[in-house]
């Protein structure tokens, strides 16, 4: 991994800002406005608060697999990982919202991003957890709320909609309980599209794809090994995700977070073809083949025939880090627009941000509204 300072210049106002590379990531910068695209800084010529969080979370990954790491990195990381945390940091919380209207909101610059879209077809990608539902304790409780299913509803008679999770496809369709969409479950390694008939599919099968089928006796004995090695942790939790597995510690206290931690590396110990990545208080096991939200992304855009198109707009919104891949997807393919959903700073690959599903809701609506519009006006 390398780690340089190097300079650049903040495009609007012409001052240099100093700026923490991290691997080919961009950080924004901590005070200066800057346009969507453009990379900037943590702030202040030191690597801030989100770029620490991802050296940490980087620093395990690559030493989950290994045995190298110390059970103290891992629980730095999953502090880190904690928005409480990120509040009671050397860094104030001013000075993180300070951060986050560098990334401009979506609704505010709602008239720009459908310029931008102006002879091209959208087509939408949504995250489940956080970005269509609230974070809640209890996983198996992440209901979407009624107004926001109806949204999702009229949205996919718009444009094509695809749900993008690192649940277990069949859980997440649970939630959403939406027939007409495309699913990519377990961070994009499990792919279904609408059913015959659909207004997208033009009365062809639907599309699947799963690339990690060949993990599944695996997974499953993972799961089985980590339900065992945690049951004596109140509140840790771990979801069979198909292709994936989650071990939720939002609800274990946090001094216990490191038997949480030790539990999961022991497990990818033995496992050299698993790889960990980390949510919102989880701990993902998953395996180490190239896929994920990024390439899941490409693939649906495939499959709707849009693989060599420059008339499209993808538009994908997600609040976790598992959605950077599609947000970095986007930006290489200079297409369309990443989305993230968040209160607080974040290292960042989208462009613009949303505060909470409410306010997805409210974006979304006025897609709709939008679509609506340029129908009647076309047809003056
Ligand atoms: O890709 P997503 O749809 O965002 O799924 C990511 C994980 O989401 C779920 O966990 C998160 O939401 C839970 C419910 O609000 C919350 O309790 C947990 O702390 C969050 O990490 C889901 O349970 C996981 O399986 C997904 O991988």
């Amino acid at each position: 991994m390398t780690n340089q300072n190097v300079v650049v210049p903040d495009t609007k106002s012409g001052i240099s800002l100093p700026m923490v590379r991290l691997s080919g990531s961009s950080i924004f910068p901590a005070t200066a406005q800057k346009p969507p695209t453009a990379p900037g800084t943590g702030g202040g010529g030191c690597i801030s608060l989100s770029a620490k969080k991802k050296l940490l979370l980087e620093n395990l990954e690559i030493n989950g697999g290994g045995g190298a790491a110390k059970i103290n990195s891992w629980v730095d990381s999953m502090r880190a990982s904690s928005p409480t945390h990120m509040k009671s940091s050397s860094q104030s919380l001013s000075e993180q919202h300070q951060q986050q209207i560098t990334l401009p909101s979506a609704l505010d610059n709602f008239d720009q991003i459908m310029e931008a879209s102006r002879g091209k077809q959208i087509v939408m990608f949504l995250d489940y957890d956080g970005t269509l539902s609230p974070i809640v304790d209890d996983p198996d409780r992440a209901f979407m709320s009624k107004k926001m299913r109806t949204t999702v509803r009229r949205l996919a008679t718009c444009f094509p909609t695809a749900i993008v999770s690192g649940r277990c496809r069949d859980k997440v369709y649970k939630f959403v309980r939406l027939a007409e969409l495309y699913y990519a479950g377990s961070h994009g390694m499990d792919i279904k599209g609408p059913e015959k008939g659909s207004k997208y599919t033009k009365g062809t099968e639907p599309v699947i794809c799963q690339p990690a089928s060949e993990f599944l006796p695996m997974i499953d004995e993972v799961f089985k090994e980590l339900v065992a090695k945690t049951k004596l942790t109140p509140g840790a939790k771990v979801e069979n995700n198909k292709f994936c597995v989650s071990v939720h510690f939002r609800c274990v206290e946090e001094k216990k977070w490191s038997e949480v931690a030790e539990a999961v590396k022991s497990v990818l110990n033995k496992y050299p073809k698993l790889r960990l990545s980390q949510g919102r208080k989880v701990l993902e096991i998953r395996p180490t083949i190239k896929w994920d939200k990024g390439k899941a992304l490409e693939f649906l855009l495939e499959s709707l025939g849009f693989a060599n198109c420059t008339d499209v707009f993808p538009i994908y919104i997600g609040d976790d880090r598992t959605d950077e891949d599609a947000f970095k997807v986007l930006k290489e393919r200079e297409q369309g627009f990443g989305i993230l959903v968040s209160k607080v700073a974040k290292d960042t690959n989208a462009s613009y941000s949303l505060q909470e599903p409410t306010q997805v809701m409210d974006f979304l609506q006025r897609l709709v509204d939008w679509k609506k519009l340029a129908f009647q006006e076309s047809r003056m």
